[in-house]
């Protein structure tokens, strides 16, 4: 890959090998668009953190070139040292200084800020995060969801150019982690800066990211824009239980009467549950590949009422489980995954330009 530091992305060229013990070697060679949600997934140990560390220039051992709009971080001869990176690093824990009061925390993160760039507002990351009333409290005192949303807070009140979040909702438990999402949600819509967000969660990164890049071992064996790779087959995560795809569409039509919202695609629809939707507004859906079955001819007395017409593109046996295969389907041009038995393909014949009645049990609004 040819790196072109006058382009719009965050460039990164990094070989880090660890030193002492680990034989653990980092290689990858990234451009991550300057905009959006990257989401950093791989197994444990697959060089995440290390990633996250050689960018905001901790790990002293890195070699290789950092460049983000065109602003060189590291080059084979020179590298900013770490407090002179523009970054704000959120991490599992939210690490606040104890004898200080929330407030007091994010005034100390904004005597830091950088003047000459404006990512974001005391009042409006305060509004954003929702935490006016917990200002006063020490952390002591606040719940693991409140200094988590401080943490955020604070990260950004440095003014920073690039976010860098390492399992910020890992500590949480899967409650406090559905309350924080929608600030998440919020926060990854609104900032103009990229943002890196590492997770071991498919339905976090689902949610928030724009584009994934996938690490094994050290090196990217999977990239590309988050929708893309979701609809693809033979990716890591498409054998996964709880694989999806996401389709996005808009509200055509409203049935108030039995709380339904009309979702068009290419030539498709797609009834969801209404919520605060308007004729017009774009949904982006997801649809798990279990909640997908299959049927030779479209039965209009069934209770299922997504029941789409597409064609058989593409399947795989799941190398975890060969008693079931992974369906890839077109509707028209997107991807829709199903997950079904081997003898149910079997008995139906599958193959590749089968046109076949695509039944979805479920599909779950995003935004
Ligand atoms: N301080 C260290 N010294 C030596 N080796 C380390 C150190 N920290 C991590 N490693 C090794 O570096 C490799 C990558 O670790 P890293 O923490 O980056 O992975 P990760 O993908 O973030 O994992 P996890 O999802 O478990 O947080 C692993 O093999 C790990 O054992």
């Amino acid at each position: 890959m040819t790196l072109d530091p006058s382009a719009n992305t965050l460039h990164l060229r990094i070989k880090q090998q660890r030193e002492g013990t680990s034989s653990f070697i980092l290689d990858v060679d990234l451009q991550i668009p300057s905009v959006g949600v990257t989401a950093l997934f791989g197994p444990s140990g697959s060089g995440k953190t290390t990633l996250l560390r050689c960018i905001s220039g901790l790990e002293k051992s890195s070699k290789g070139q950092i460049s983000l709009n065109g602003e060189a971080w590291q080059t084979s001869k020179s590298s900013l040292p770490s407090h002179k990176r523009p970054i704000g690093y959120v991490f599992q824990d939210a690490n606040l200084f104890p004898h200080l009061t929330a407030q007091e925390n994010l005034q100390f993160a904004m005597k830091r800020a950088d003047k000459n760039q404006s990512v974001i507002s005391y009042s409006e990351i305060i509004q954003l995060m929702d935490i006016e009333s917990v200002l006063s409290q020490y952390p002591s005192q606040l719940s693991g969801g409140e200094r988590q949303r401080i943490a955020i807070a604070r990260a950004l009140l440095i003014q920073p150019k690039l976010l860098l979040m390492d399992e910020p909702l890992a500590a949480l438990d899967d409650a406090l982690k559905q309350e924080i999402l929608p600030y998440l949600e919020q926060l990854c819509q609104r900032a103009k800066i990229p943002i890196i967000y590492v997770s071991h969660s498919l339905d976090e990164v689902i949610r928030l990211a724009d584009y994934m890049v996938v690490l094994e071992k050290g090196r990217v064996i999977e990239e590309g824009k988050t929708q893309t790779l979701l609809g693809k087959l033979g990716t890591s995560f498409s054998r996964y239980h709880d694989a999806s795809v996401v389709i996005s569409g808009v509200v055509t039509r409203q049935e108030t009467e039995w709380g339904l919202s009309w979702i068009s695609f290419e030539n498709h629809v797609i009834a969801v549950k209404q919520g605060n939707e308007k004729t017009g507004d774009t949904l982006r859906l997801r649809i798990q590949s279990k909640d997908v079955s299959l049927s030779l001819s479209n039965h209009d007395d069934s209770s299922i009422l997504n029941r789409l017409t597409v064609t058989i593109d593409d399947m795989i046996t799941d190398s975890k489980d060969p008693s079931m295969v992974i369906v890839r389907l077109l509707a028209g041009s997107t991807p829709i995954l199903a997950r079904i038995t081997t003898l149910s393909a079997h008995k139906l014949s599958i193959k590749r330009g089968l046109t076949i009645i695509a039944q979805i049990k479920s599909v779950a609004v995003l935004s």
